[in-house]
Protein backbone atom coordinates (compact mmCIF):
# COMPACT_ATOMS: atom_id res chain seq x y z
CA UNK A 1 0.00 0.00 0.00
CA UNK A 2 0.91 3.31 -0.50
CA UNK A 3 1.42 6.21 2.45
CA UNK A 4 1.42 8.83 -0.23
CA UNK A 5 -0.63 12.11 0.87
CA UNK A 6 -4.05 12.25 -1.17
CA UNK A 7 -5.79 14.45 1.29
CA UNK A 8 -4.51 17.01 3.53
CA UNK A 9 -6.42 20.13 5.42
CA UNK A 10 -6.34 23.24 7.66
CA UNK A 11 -8.09 22.25 10.97
CA UNK A 12 -8.55 25.79 13.12
CA UNK A 13 -8.58 25.20 16.91
CA UNK A 14 -10.29 27.84 17.88
CA UNK A 15 -11.86 29.00 22.00
CA UNK A 16 -11.51 31.51 24.75
CA UNK A 17 -7.98 31.41 26.52
CA UNK A 18 -7.38 28.16 28.86
CA UNK A 19 -9.75 25.57 27.60
CA UNK A 20 -6.69 23.08 26.28
CA UNK A 21 -5.89 23.93 22.30
CA UNK A 22 -2.67 23.69 22.93
CA UNK A 23 -2.95 20.57 25.02
CA UNK A 24 -4.92 19.45 22.32
CA UNK A 25 -3.21 19.96 19.48
CA UNK A 26 0.02 18.57 21.63
CA UNK A 27 -1.84 15.26 21.85
CA UNK A 28 -3.05 15.49 18.66
CA UNK A 29 0.14 15.43 16.93
CA UNK A 30 2.40 13.88 19.52
CA UNK A 31 4.88 15.79 20.48
CA UNK A 32 5.19 19.57 22.30
CA UNK A 33 4.41 22.27 19.63
CA UNK A 34 2.79 24.59 21.47
CA UNK A 35 3.64 26.01 25.43
CA UNK A 36 1.25 24.76 27.86
CA UNK A 37 1.09 26.94 31.35
CA UNK A 38 -1.80 27.18 33.66
CA UNK A 39 -2.10 30.79 32.85
CA UNK A 40 -4.35 32.23 30.07
CA UNK A 41 -3.16 33.76 27.02
CA UNK A 42 0.50 31.64 26.81
CA UNK A 43 -0.23 30.98 22.73
CA UNK A 44 0.67 34.23 20.89
CA UNK A 45 1.83 33.17 17.59
CA UNK A 46 -0.24 30.96 14.83
CA UNK A 47 1.60 27.83 15.74
CA UNK A 48 0.54 24.43 13.48
CA UNK A 49 1.00 21.16 14.49
CA UNK A 50 1.32 18.72 11.88
CA UNK A 51 0.16 14.95 11.92
CA UNK A 52 0.66 12.60 9.09
CA UNK A 53 -1.34 9.64 8.91
CA UNK A 54 -1.65 7.31 6.22
CA UNK A 55 -2.52 9.32 3.05
CA UNK A 56 -4.33 11.99 5.28
CA UNK A 57 -2.27 14.94 6.51
CA UNK A 58 -3.85 17.34 9.57
CA UNK A 59 -2.55 20.50 9.73
CA UNK A 60 -3.54 22.08 12.97
CA UNK A 61 -3.27 25.97 13.48
CA UNK A 62 -3.74 26.83 17.05
CA UNK A 63 -4.33 30.10 17.27
CA UNK A 64 -4.55 32.73 20.07
CA UNK A 65 -8.16 32.61 22.66
CA UNK A 66 -10.21 34.80 20.99
CA UNK A 67 -11.12 37.58 23.66
CA UNK A 68 -14.19 39.73 23.84
CA UNK A 69 -12.16 43.01 24.88
CA UNK A 70 -9.00 44.30 23.52
CA UNK A 71 -7.39 47.43 24.79
CA UNK A 72 -4.12 47.00 23.43
CA UNK A 73 -2.41 46.39 20.65
CA UNK A 74 -0.97 43.00 20.97
CA UNK A 75 -4.65 41.85 22.19
CA UNK A 76 -5.90 43.23 18.77
CA UNK A 77 -3.47 41.31 17.26
CA UNK A 78 -3.78 38.05 18.60
CA UNK A 79 -7.84 38.23 17.85
CA UNK A 80 -6.85 39.27 14.02
CA UNK A 81 -4.64 35.60 14.09
CA UNK A 82 -7.08 33.62 15.48
CA UNK A 83 -10.08 35.09 13.04
CA UNK A 84 -8.35 34.68 10.42
CA UNK A 85 -6.95 31.24 10.91
CA UNK A 86 -10.54 29.91 11.21
CA UNK A 87 -11.64 31.30 7.62
CA UNK A 88 -8.86 29.71 6.31
CA UNK A 89 -9.44 26.45 7.59
CA UNK A 90 -11.25 23.66 6.06
CA UNK A 91 -12.75 22.47 9.19
CA UNK A 92 -12.54 24.57 12.63
CA UNK A 93 -12.78 22.75 16.33
CA UNK A 94 -14.51 24.89 18.78
CA UNK A 95 -13.16 24.06 22.33
CA UNK A 96 -14.88 24.65 24.91
CA UNK A 97 -14.63 23.16 28.67
CA UNK A 98 -16.96 20.16 30.16
CA UNK A 99 -19.72 21.67 31.93
CA UNK A 100 -18.85 25.26 31.63
CA UNK A 101 -20.76 27.75 28.84
CA UNK A 102 -20.01 31.60 29.28
CA UNK A 103 -20.64 34.28 27.47
CA UNK A 104 -16.98 34.50 25.99
CA UNK A 105 -17.94 31.02 24.39
CA UNK A 106 -21.50 32.64 23.41
CA UNK A 107 -19.15 35.90 21.55
CA UNK A 108 -17.04 33.01 19.70
CA UNK A 109 -19.88 30.77 18.99
CA UNK A 110 -21.72 33.85 17.45
CA UNK A 111 -18.58 34.91 15.40
CA UNK A 112 -17.90 30.96 13.90
CA UNK A 113 -22.12 31.31 12.44
CA UNK A 114 -20.68 34.17 10.28
CA UNK A 115 -18.00 32.18 8.62
CA UNK A 116 -18.98 29.29 6.03
CA UNK A 117 -16.56 27.11 7.66
CA UNK A 118 -17.53 23.78 9.07
CA UNK A 119 -17.62 23.53 12.92
CA UNK A 120 -17.38 20.70 15.39
CA UNK A 121 -17.68 21.10 18.73
CA UNK A 122 -14.93 19.76 21.32
CA UNK A 123 -16.29 19.29 24.61
CA UNK A 124 -12.56 18.96 26.67
CA UNK A 125 -11.69 18.37 30.20
CA UNK A 126 -14.08 15.26 30.57
CA UNK A 127 -11.83 14.08 33.62
CA UNK A 128 -13.05 16.87 35.64
CA UNK A 129 -16.15 16.28 35.48
CA UNK A 130 -17.20 14.39 39.27
CA UNK A 131 -20.09 12.48 36.93
CA UNK A 132 -20.00 11.84 33.22
CA UNK A 133 -23.48 11.49 33.46
CA UNK A 134 -23.71 15.56 33.78
CA UNK A 135 -22.51 15.00 30.00
CA UNK A 136 -25.25 14.12 28.14
CA UNK A 137 -27.57 17.18 29.51
CA UNK A 138 -24.99 19.13 28.55
CA UNK A 139 -24.42 18.03 25.52
CA UNK A 140 -27.78 17.94 24.02
CA UNK A 141 -28.57 21.78 25.34
CA UNK A 142 -25.24 22.72 23.32
CA UNK A 143 -26.40 20.57 20.05
CA UNK A 144 -29.67 22.98 20.47
CA UNK A 145 -27.27 26.07 20.57
CA UNK A 146 -25.99 25.29 16.92
CA UNK A 147 -25.66 23.28 14.27
CA UNK A 148 -22.50 21.62 15.15
CA UNK A 149 -21.49 19.67 12.03
CA UNK A 150 -20.10 16.76 15.20
CA UNK A 151 -19.91 16.40 18.85
CA UNK A 152 -16.59 15.23 20.62
CA UNK A 153 -16.44 15.00 24.54
CA UNK A 154 -12.66 14.42 25.54
CA UNK A 155 -9.66 14.82 27.69
CA UNK A 156 -6.45 16.61 25.80
CA UNK A 157 -4.97 15.97 29.42
CA UNK A 158 -5.51 12.53 29.80
CA UNK A 159 -5.12 11.52 25.83
CA UNK A 160 -9.12 9.70 25.91
CA UNK A 161 -10.90 9.50 23.23
CA UNK A 162 -8.71 11.72 20.64
CA UNK A 163 -9.60 8.87 18.22
CA UNK A 164 -12.88 9.60 17.12
CA UNK A 165 -12.14 12.94 16.65
CA UNK A 166 -9.51 12.31 14.16
CA UNK A 167 -11.92 9.97 12.16
CA UNK A 168 -14.52 12.91 12.26
CA UNK A 169 -11.90 15.69 11.11
CA UNK A 170 -10.68 13.23 8.02
CA UNK A 171 -13.84 13.50 6.66
CA UNK A 172 -13.05 17.13 5.83
CA UNK A 173 -9.68 17.00 4.67
CA UNK A 174 -9.85 17.92 0.94
CA UNK A 175 -7.73 16.06 -2.29
CA UNK A 176 -4.20 17.63 -1.84
CA UNK A 177 -1.08 16.81 -1.99
CA UNK A 178 0.80 16.67 1.58
CA UNK A 179 2.07 20.71 2.58
CA UNK A 180 4.53 19.19 4.99
CA UNK A 181 7.16 15.92 4.74
CA UNK A 182 5.31 13.11 6.76
CA UNK A 183 8.01 13.59 9.67
CA UNK A 184 7.55 17.63 10.37
CA UNK A 185 5.06 18.11 13.39
CA UNK A 186 5.49 21.68 13.29
CA UNK A 187 6.38 25.11 11.08
CA UNK A 188 8.08 26.77 13.27
CA UNK A 189 11.83 27.49 13.31
CA UNK A 190 14.29 27.09 16.08
CA UNK A 191 14.54 30.33 16.95
CA UNK A 192 10.80 30.47 18.01
CA UNK A 193 10.83 27.54 19.80
CA UNK A 194 13.57 28.38 21.96
CA UNK A 195 11.64 31.74 22.36
CA UNK A 196 8.51 29.87 23.29
CA UNK A 197 10.65 27.80 25.78
CA UNK A 198 12.31 30.30 27.25
CA UNK A 199 8.45 32.08 27.93
CA UNK A 200 7.10 29.18 29.63
CA UNK A 201 9.85 28.98 32.03
CA UNK A 202 9.68 32.28 32.96
CA UNK A 203 5.77 32.53 32.69
CA UNK A 204 6.25 29.22 34.76
CA UNK A 205 8.46 31.19 37.76
CA UNK A 206 7.33 34.71 37.83
CA UNK A 207 3.70 34.85 36.02
CA UNK A 208 2.39 36.64 39.38
CA UNK A 209 4.85 39.17 39.71
CA UNK A 210 5.01 40.46 36.21
CA UNK A 211 1.48 39.39 34.41
CA UNK A 212 1.73 39.25 30.97
CA UNK A 213 4.33 41.97 30.59
CA UNK A 214 6.97 39.88 29.36
CA UNK A 215 8.21 39.06 25.92
CA UNK A 216 11.12 37.28 24.66
CA UNK A 217 13.20 37.61 21.74
CA UNK A 218 16.47 35.51 20.11
CA UNK A 219 19.12 38.19 19.61
CA UNK A 220 21.61 35.44 18.04
CA UNK A 221 21.26 31.81 17.15
CA UNK A 222 24.46 30.02 15.87
CA UNK A 223 24.72 26.51 15.50
CA UNK A 224 28.82 24.99 15.89
CA UNK A 225 28.70 21.54 15.16
CA UNK A 226 26.74 19.47 17.64
CA UNK A 227 26.18 22.94 19.91
CA UNK A 228 23.46 25.81 19.56
CA UNK A 229 24.92 29.06 20.86
CA UNK A 230 21.66 31.76 21.62
CA UNK A 231 21.41 34.70 23.16
CA UNK A 232 17.78 36.30 24.31
CA UNK A 233 16.61 39.10 25.79
CA UNK A 234 13.93 39.35 28.05
CA UNK A 235 11.70 41.94 27.84
CA UNK A 236 10.00 43.68 30.67
CA UNK A 237 7.90 46.77 30.77
CA UNK A 238 9.29 48.75 34.23
CA UNK A 239 12.15 48.76 35.97
CA UNK A 240 10.93 47.50 38.62
CA UNK A 241 10.36 43.98 37.53
CA UNK A 242 14.12 43.68 37.00
CA UNK A 243 14.37 42.25 40.34
CA UNK A 244 11.81 40.00 40.21
CA UNK A 245 12.80 38.10 36.83
CA UNK A 246 16.66 38.37 37.52
CA UNK A 247 15.81 37.43 41.13
CA UNK A 248 18.37 37.54 44.51
CA UNK A 249 22.04 36.69 43.13
CA UNK A 250 20.57 35.90 39.64
CA UNK A 251 19.15 32.48 41.14
CA UNK A 252 15.88 33.38 39.38
CA UNK A 253 17.05 33.79 36.00
CA UNK A 254 19.63 31.07 36.49
CA UNK A 255 16.84 28.82 37.38
CA UNK A 256 15.31 29.81 34.18
CA UNK A 257 18.07 29.31 31.80
CA UNK A 258 18.98 26.26 33.00
CA UNK A 259 15.37 24.56 32.75
CA UNK A 260 15.07 26.33 28.90
CA UNK A 261 18.52 25.40 27.96
CA UNK A 262 17.24 21.62 29.52
CA UNK A 263 14.56 21.59 27.21
CA UNK A 264 15.78 22.53 24.22
CA UNK A 265 18.59 20.11 24.49
CA UNK A 266 16.42 17.13 24.43
CA UNK A 267 13.67 18.91 22.06
CA UNK A 268 17.05 19.13 19.24
CA UNK A 269 19.42 16.10 20.87
CA UNK A 270 21.86 18.31 20.87
CA UNK A 271 24.20 20.68 23.24
CA UNK A 272 23.20 24.38 23.78
CA UNK A 273 24.46 27.32 25.26
CA UNK A 274 22.12 30.07 26.26
CA UNK A 275 22.82 33.50 27.44
CA UNK A 276 20.01 35.34 28.80
CA UNK A 277 19.70 39.24 29.35
CA UNK A 278 16.87 41.42 30.97
CA UNK A 279 16.21 44.40 29.50
CA UNK A 280 13.01 47.41 29.57
CA UNK A 281 11.64 48.85 27.29
CA UNK A 282 8.08 50.84 28.53
CA UNK A 283 5.28 50.04 26.49
CA UNK A 284 6.49 47.24 24.53
CA UNK A 285 2.95 45.64 24.12
CA UNK A 286 2.34 48.76 22.25
CA UNK A 287 5.47 48.68 20.25
CA UNK A 288 4.56 47.47 16.21
CA UNK A 289 8.17 46.91 15.71
CA UNK A 290 8.63 44.92 18.46
CA UNK A 291 6.33 42.65 18.26
CA UNK A 292 6.41 42.29 14.61
CA UNK A 293 10.07 41.23 15.50
CA UNK A 294 8.91 38.67 17.48
CA UNK A 295 6.55 37.55 15.11
CA UNK A 296 3.22 39.05 16.64
CA UNK A 297 1.04 40.79 14.59
CA UNK A 298 2.84 44.44 13.63
CA UNK A 299 1.84 46.36 10.98
N1 LIG B 1 -7.97 18.41 33.71
C1 LIG B 1 -7.65 18.76 32.46
N2 LIG B 1 -6.88 19.85 32.25
C2 LIG B 1 -6.59 20.19 30.98
C3 LIG B 1 -7.07 19.45 29.86
N3 LIG B 1 -6.62 20.05 28.73
C4 LIG B 1 -5.89 21.12 29.13
N4 LIG B 1 -5.86 21.22 30.48
C5 LIG B 1 -5.16 22.22 31.29
O1 LIG B 1 -5.72 23.51 31.04
C6 LIG B 1 -4.69 24.51 31.09
C7 LIG B 1 -4.69 25.35 29.83
O2 LIG B 1 -4.31 24.55 28.72
P1 LIG B 1 -3.75 25.18 27.36
O3 LIG B 1 -3.61 24.03 26.42
O4 LIG B 1 -2.58 26.06 27.60
O5 LIG B 1 -4.99 26.12 26.95
P2 LIG B 1 -5.15 27.09 25.69
O6 LIG B 1 -6.58 27.03 25.33
O7 LIG B 1 -4.16 26.73 24.62
O8 LIG B 1 -4.83 28.49 26.32
P3 LIG B 1 -4.36 29.89 25.62
O9 LIG B 1 -2.98 29.64 25.07
O10 LIG B 1 -4.34 30.82 26.76
O11 LIG B 1 -5.36 30.24 24.57
C8 LIG B 1 -3.38 23.76 31.36
O12 LIG B 1 -3.12 23.80 32.74
C9 LIG B 1 -3.69 22.34 30.89
O13 LIG B 1 -2.91 21.35 31.55
C10 LIG B 1 -7.88 18.28 30.12
O14 LIG B 1 -8.34 17.56 29.24
N5 LIG B 1 -8.13 18.01 31.44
Amino acid sequence: MSNEVRYAGLVGVVGRPNVGKSTLVNALVGEKVSIVTAKPQTTRHRIMGVSTRGDRQFVFVDTPGIHSDTPRRMNRDMNRTAQDAARDADVVLFLIQAGQWNEEDQAILKGLKKLSVPVGLVINKVDRLDDRKELLPFMEELTQAADFHFVVPLSALKKENLEPLMDELSVFLPESPAFFPADQHSDQSPQMVAAEVIREKLMLRVHQEVPYALAVQIQSFKREGRLRRLEAIIWIERDGQKGIVIGKGGQVLKAIGTAARKELESLWDCRVHLDLWVKVRAGWPDDPRLLGSMGIGGE
